[in-house]
C-alpha cells in the first residue's frame, strides 16, 4: 500500500485547471490520510475554482492515479486555495477579465446587495437605491440575480422583455435604469432548478452578453443567504462591494451577519448596512412604533465593522394613477428621501 509521501509524490504533478500550475507549486495537496486495511486513501485538495466541470476532471484524474497505484477507494474533498495563491499565479489575462466583462469599461462600480434571509427587503432596497443613484445623475443598471425569487421586474412595473440584437441582449430600461433579470428568461414564472455551475454561467452571460453601455453603477440583487452565487460573484467581480440588508430584529441581524462574514472572508469591502422595516409611523400620533424590534442594523454594522447607511420605515409608495411601479418610492416619500441620503453616502464612499 502507498505511503503518504508516495501519494504526495504521485499527485504533485497534477495541474490546477485554471492556474495551470502543479499541485506542488500551488500547495494544493492539503491533507492525506490512508486506511491500510481498506486500501482507502483520502485527500483534501486545494483548487482555484470549486464546483466547476474542471474540478470534476481533476477529480477523475486524481482518482485514476491513486487507483492505478493500489487504492481500492478514494475519498476527495475540495476547498478553495487561499486568495494570495490565486492572485499570485492568476494569468494576467484573467486578471483583466473584469474589464472585458463589461466590454472594456473599467469605470463601472459593482455593488452586490445581500441579506441573510429572504423577505427582508433586499430587492426593494436594490431597486430604490438604483433609482436614487439615477436621480443623482448616475447611469445605473441592475442585475436581478435572485434566481429563486426574481422580483425586480414586478417591483418596477416592467412588462416587456429584453431585445436581442445580433449576439447581444439589450437590457430593459425603466425610469432610466437598465434591468436584466433571471425572470426574463423563464416562462410563466415557473420555478427553476439550478445547479451550482449553471448559476455561474448564467451570471457570466449577464455580464458578457448584455449590452450595458457606459454604466456608473451596476447593482446586483443576490439570492438570500451565502450560497453558490455569492461565491460566483466574488470570483467574477473581485472589486464588487457589498451592502447588507437586515430588519431591526436582533435575530435577523444575526443571520445577516453570516452573509457579511462571507464578504469579509473573500476580501470584499462592505459599504454598509441598510436597516429596512425599521419602524412604523403612527398616523394618529405621528410617533415611531418599533414593531419589529430595535437595534438590529446597528448591531450588525458593529459585528461587520461597518456603518449603518440608513433606516427605512414601513410603508408603501404613494399610489399613482398613471405610473405602475409598486415598489418604487417617489422622491418626496419619506423612504424616497432616505434612499437619496443612502445613495449620496454610497457615491461618497465609492468615488472619494
Ligand atoms: N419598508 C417596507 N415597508 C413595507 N413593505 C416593504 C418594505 N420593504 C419591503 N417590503 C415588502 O416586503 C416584501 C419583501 O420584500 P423584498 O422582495 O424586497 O425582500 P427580499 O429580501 O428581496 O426577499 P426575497 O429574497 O425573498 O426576494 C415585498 O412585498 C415588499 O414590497
Amino acid at each position: 500500500m502507498l505511503t503518504k509521501e508516495e501519494v504526495i509524490e504521485l499527485l504533485n504533478p497534477v495541474k490546477d485547471p485554471f492556474l495551470h500550475i502543479t499541485l506542488e507549486e500551488s500547495g494544493g495537496i492539503i491533507e492525506v490520510s490512508i486506511k491500510e486495511d481498506k486500501k482507502h486513501i483520502s485527500v483534501k485538495v486545494g483548487i482555484s475554482k470549486i464546483n466547476t466541470g474542471e474540478q470534476m476532471q481533476m477529480q477523475q484524474e486524481i482518482v485514476g492515479i491513486l487507483k492505478r497505484n493500489g487504492a481500492n477507494t478514494v475519498g476527495l474533498r475540495f476547498e478553495q486555495l487561499p486568495e494570495e495563491v490565486i492572485r499570485k499565479y492568476q494569468p494576467a489575462a484573467e486578471q483583466t477579465q473584469e474589464a472585458s466583462l463589461m466590454g472594456g469599461n473599467t469605470n463601472t462600480n459593482f455593488i452586490a446587495v445581500a441579506s441573510g434571509k429572504g423577505g427582508v427587503g433586499k430587492s426593494t432596497v436594490t431597486v430604490n437605491l438604483a433609482m436614487a443613484l439615477m436621480r443623482l445623475g448616475k447611469k445605473v443598471g441592475i442585475i436581478d440575480a435572485d434566481i429563486y425569487g426574481f422580483s425586480v421586474p414586478d417591483m418596477m412595473g416592467i412588462e416587456n422583455r429584453p431585445l436581442v440584437r445580433g449576439k447581444k441582449i439589450i437590457p430593459v430600461e425603466r425610469f432610466g435604469v437598465k434591468v436584466i433579470s433571471m425572470g426574463f428568461f423563464v416562462e410563466d414564472n415557473s420555478p427553476i432548478i439550478w445547479r451550482g455551475p449553471m448559476l455561474g454561467k448564467m451570471l457570466n452571460s449577464f455580464f458578457s452578453e448584455v449590452e450595458w453601455g457606459d454604466l456608473d453603477y451596476l447593482l446586483l440583487d443576490l439570492p438570500p443567504g451565502t450560497g453558490d452565487i455569492a461565491m460566483d460573484v466574488h470570483e467574477l467581480l473581485p472589486s464588487c462591494k457589498e451592502i447588507i440588508v437586515t430588519t431591526p430584529h436582533p435575530t435577523a441581524a444575526f443571520v445577516a451577519a453570516r452573509a457579511g462574514q462571507m464578504a469579509i472572508k473573500t476580501n470584499h469591502e462592505i459599504l454598509g448596512v441598510v436597516e429596512n422595516m425599521s419602524y412604523f409611523v403612527s398616523e394618529k400620533t405621528g410617533e415611531k412604533e418599533y414593531v419589529f424590534g430595535q437595534g438590529g442594523g446597528g448591531k450588525l454594522a458593529e459585528v461587520l465593522k461597518t456603518k449603518v447607511l440608513g433606516h427605512l420605515q414601513l410603508g408603501q409608495p404613494y399610489m399613482e394613477e398613471d405610473i405602475f411601479a409598486p415598489s418604487v418610492y417617489q422622491e418626496d416619500h419619506p423612504n424616497g428621501k432616505e434612499y437619496h441620503k443612502i445613495a449620496a453616502k454610497v457615491i461618497a464612499q465609492m468615488e472619494e
